[in-house]
């Protein structure tokens, strides 16, 4: 079956039944890295290297993932060794509201996340590890594993990433875990990866997250290839809804790559990993450097200040990189990188059509105020033109 064919036709199935259904068929079966996508070849091509793409800051602690992103280098500024263990994210709440039995997963879903507290509705109280059957796994980060439950009594599946207490204080990262999980939680929008709360025991964090099935965009862009403009004209208009959600809450995700996007049912992607997000108060500009290097803008690597239009600009790369295979910048070395992100030294392949090149121009513009506004990326002509046959 044809990618536009399988995007356009595939029966949609968005009941919140049949997604715990389906969800708990891959439960413990390894279904759920296989394709939904174009396609419907099996998505790992064991030939295939995985090039690391490192998120990166100005200094490093932190060890090398032998998953997707490799080393991510932080800047630990402020941070104190020991804070994590003595106060997990919020104030410590008391009350709970434990759900009661359900049968409907959608009442089901509604009663995990009413198992927070008062004080702290991301911090479920009553959880412990015994209460979720654990299924796969579903990959490794940095700092933990991320396995497919069950949550025993309601039914719900979702993911459920569990991080060592020690590693999060010897790496120095507690600052950024919980603003990682604070952003998270705050943010709800169809195409930003859900963060439903977390549990804790004596030597673990586990965040529950909601499950996509399909795994990491970068791992289908690799076994596919390049996209065709109508699968990657609805991802990046995903991509840009989700941005201008994060942006109007005055949040920049800053580290945007098909790394940090996952698959779920029916061609939705979600935006994960806000690992680098930042809250940006008013109208003042950061300066950090961070991100992936393939995906900085000029105004980063310039060590200029800088605001949310570092987004739109890896918003242009990811346009690129799903259009042709590969960012449009990438060289062998990171020197050279740079030198073409700088001067802007875009080429494109033949087949990329005249409607994409506007929209890639106009989103990798130099100067950050000249870019596009994710409002009009949404209606780009290369948008309209493919919308009908999402
Ligand atoms: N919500 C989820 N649903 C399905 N798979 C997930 C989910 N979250 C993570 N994964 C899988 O688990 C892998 C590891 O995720 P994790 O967030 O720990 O690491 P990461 O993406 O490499 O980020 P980090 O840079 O924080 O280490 C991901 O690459 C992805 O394949």
């Amino acid at each position: 079956m044809s990618e536009n064919t399988l995007v356009g036709s595939e029966v949609r199935r968005n009941s919140l039944h049949q997604r715990n259904m389906l969800l708990s068929m891959r439960l413990n079966s390894g279904a759920g890295r296989k394709s939904l996508t174009a396609s419907g070849r099996p998505e790992i091509n064991p030939n295939r290297v995985r090039k690391q793409r490192t998120s990166f800051s100005q200094s490093s602690k932190i060890p090398a993932a032998s998953g997707a992103s490799g080393g991510r280098v932080h800047n630990s500024n402020n941070n104190r060794p020991g804070e994590f263990s003595a106060a997990p994210i919020a104030a410590s709440p008391i009350k709970t509201n434990p759900p009661a039995a359900q049968t409907s997963p959608r009442k089901r879903s509604a009663a995990l996340s009413t198992l927070g507290s008062e004080k702290s509705p991301l911090k479920f109280q009553e959880l412990s590890l015994d209460d979720f059957e654990v299924g796969k796994k579903l990959g490794k980060g940095k700092f933990g594993k991320v396995y497919c439950v069950k949550h025993k009594r309601t039914g719900f599946i979702c993911a459920l990433k569990a991080m060592k207490k020690n590693e999060i204080v010897q790496y120095n990262v507690q600052k950024q875990f919980r603003r990682e999980v604070e952003i998270q939680a705050a943010l709800k929008h169809p195409n930003l990866t859900r963060l439903y709360g977390y549990f804790h025991d004596e030597k673990r964090v586990y965040l529950l997250m909601e499950y996509l099935v399909n795994g990491e965009l970068y791992k289908h862009l690799r076994s596919h290839g390049p996209f065709n403009d109508i699968t990657a004209s609805y991802f990046v208009y995903q991509m840009a809804d989700a941005l201008d959600h994060m942006h109007s809450r005055r949040i920049l995700h800053r580290d945007i790559k098909p790394e940090n996007i996952l698959l779920g049912f029916n061609n939705t992607l979600k935006l994960t990993d806000f690992g680098w997000s930042v809250t940006n108060v008013g109208s003042a500009k950061r300066k950090t450097l961070c991100g992936t290097m393939d995906y900085l803008s000029p105004e980063l690597i310039k060590s200029r200040e800088y605001d949310n239009k570092v987004d739109v600009w890896a918003l242009g790369v990811l346009t690129f990189e799903l259009l042709v295979g590969n960012p449009p910048f990438e060289e062998n070395s990171k020197e050279l990188t740079y030198k073409r992100i700088i001067r802007r030294d875009l080429r494109f392949p033949d087949h990329v059509s005249p409607k994409a090149r506007h929209l890639i121009s106009r989103l990798l513009e130099y100067e950050p105020s000249a870019r596009l506004p994710l409002k009009d990326v949404k209606t780009h002509p290369w948008i309209e033109k493919n919308r009908p046959f999402w």
